[in-house]
C-alpha cells in the first residue's frame, strides 16, 4: 500500500481563505481588524524565519501585525513589560512569544503574563486547564490543526488507538488531551517509555513529535494507520525532514501527512483562527 498524502499546505490554504473572507465582511462593515503581535528575543535563525512566516501569513488574509525583535541581552523585566503593554493595547487580540526564550528568561514567567484572552498559543495555565475540563478556550496550535486534519480527512476517535510519541507542552501532551477529548484511547510516550515498540505497532493513529530522528522506525507502523509527523530537521542544505524515515512509512500507513507540508503550515493557520477566535470573544466582551 501506498499512503495517501494528508495536504496540511493545501488545507491551511482553505483556512487562509475562510479567514481572509472573514476580514473582508469586518472591513465592508466598518470594524476593527483583527491584530497579532509576535515577540522575538534574541537572534536565533529558524526562529527569524517563523516569525517572518507567521507576518507573512497576517499580511495575507489582511490582519495587522505587529513584530518586536529583541535583543539576546533583554531582561526579562523588559520582555514582562512590553507584554503588559501588548495586553493593555485594544488594537492587538493575540500575543506570541517565540519559544525558545534565551536562558536568562523563565518561560512559565513569560507565558503567565499573557492575558489568557489574548493567548494564541493556547500555553496559559488558565487555557491549558480549560482544554482539560473541555471548555471553549484558546487551543494549542499544532494539535488543533493535526486535529482539523485528521477531521478533514474522515478520521474517527471512538474505539481507535491513538499513540503519541512526545510529552512535551507544545506538542505532545496536548495532542494527547486532543485525542481524548475527541474519543480515541490514547496511548502516550516520552523520554521513559522502555519498548516504543508495541505501543507504536498498535496505534491506528500514531502521531510522532520527538524532535529525533529514528526514535520511531517507520517499519513499526500497523498497515492502514494514520501517521502525523510533527518533527522538522533542517539539514546543512536547508532540506526539511520530520522525525520519520518517510518513504517506508509512507507504504505502510493508509495516511500520513508529509515534511514539509503537513503539519507546519496547518499550525501557522490555526495561529490566524486563535487570532480571529480572540478577537471575536473581545468584541463581545472587551475587558
Ligand atoms: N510543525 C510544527 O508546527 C511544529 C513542529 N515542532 C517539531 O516537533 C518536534 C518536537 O518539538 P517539541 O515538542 O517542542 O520538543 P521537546 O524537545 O520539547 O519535546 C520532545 C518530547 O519528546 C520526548 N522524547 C525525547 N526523547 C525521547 C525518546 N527517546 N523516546 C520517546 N520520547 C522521547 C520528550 O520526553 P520527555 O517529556 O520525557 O522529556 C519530550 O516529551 C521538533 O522536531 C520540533 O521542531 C514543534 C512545534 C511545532
Ligand atoms: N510561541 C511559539 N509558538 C509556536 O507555535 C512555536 C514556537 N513558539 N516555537 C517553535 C515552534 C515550531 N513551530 C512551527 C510552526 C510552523 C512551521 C512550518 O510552517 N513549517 C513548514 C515550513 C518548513 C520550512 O521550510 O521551514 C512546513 O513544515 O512545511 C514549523 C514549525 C511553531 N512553534
Ligand atoms: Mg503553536
Amino acid at each position: 500500500m501506498t499512503a495517501a498524502l494528508i495536504d496540511g499546505k493545501a488545507e491551511a490554504g482553505l483556512l487562509l481563505d475562510e479567514i481572509t473572507h472573514a476580514v473582508e465582511n469586518l472591513r465592508a462593515k466598518g470594524q476593527r481588524i483583527p491584530g497579532l503581535a509576535v515577540i522575538l528575543v534574541g537572534e536565533d535563525p529558524a526562529s527569524q524565519i517563523y516569525v517572518r512566516k507567521k507576518r507573512e501569513d497576517c499580511a495575507q488574509v489582511g490582519f495587522t501585525s505587529q513584530a518586536h525583535l529583541l535583543s539576546a541581552q533583554t531582561t526579562q523585566h523588559e520582555l514582562l513589560d512590553l507584554i503588559d503593554r501588548l495586553n493593555a493595547d485594544d488594537t492587538v487580540d493575540g500575543i506570541l512569544v517565540q519559544l525558545p526564550v534565551p536562558q536568562h528568561i523563565d518561560t512559565e514567567t513569560v507565558i503567565e503574563r499573557i492575558s489568557p484572552t489574548k493567548d494564541v498559543d493556547g500555553f496559559h495555565p488558565y487555557n491549558v486547564g480549560r482544554l482539560s475540563l473541555r471548555l471553549p478556550t484558546l487551543r494549542p496550535c499544532t494539535p488543533y490543526g493535526i486535529i482539523h486534519l485528521l477531521d478533514r480527512a474522515g478520521e474517527t476517535y471512538k474505539g481507535r488507538h491513538a499513540t503519541v510519541v512526545g510529552a512535551s507542552n507544545i506538542v505532545g501532551r496536548p495532542m494527547a488531551l486532543e485525542l481524548l477529548l475527541a474519543g480515541a484511547t490514547v496511548t502516550i510516550c516520552h523520554r521513559f517509555t522502555r519498548n516504543l515498540r508495541p505501543y507504536v505497532e498498535s496505534a491506528d493513529i500514531l502521531v510522532v513529535g520527538v524532535g529525533k530522528r529514528g526514535i520511531v522506525n517507520s517499519d513499526w507502523i500497523k498497515p492502514g494507520a494514520t501517521v502525523i509527523d510533527v518533527g522538522m530537521h533542517r539539514d546543512k542544505s536547508g532540506r526539511v525532514t520530520g522525525d520519520l524515515e518517510f518513504a517506508t512509512a509512507r507504504e505502510r500507513a493508509g495516511k500520513i501527512t508529509p515534511v514539509p507540508g503537513g503539519v507546519g503550515p496547518m499550525t501557522r493557520a490555526m495561529l490566524l483562527q486563535n487570532t480571529l477566535s480572540a478577537y471575536t470573544r473581545r468584541q463581545r466582551s472587551p475587558e
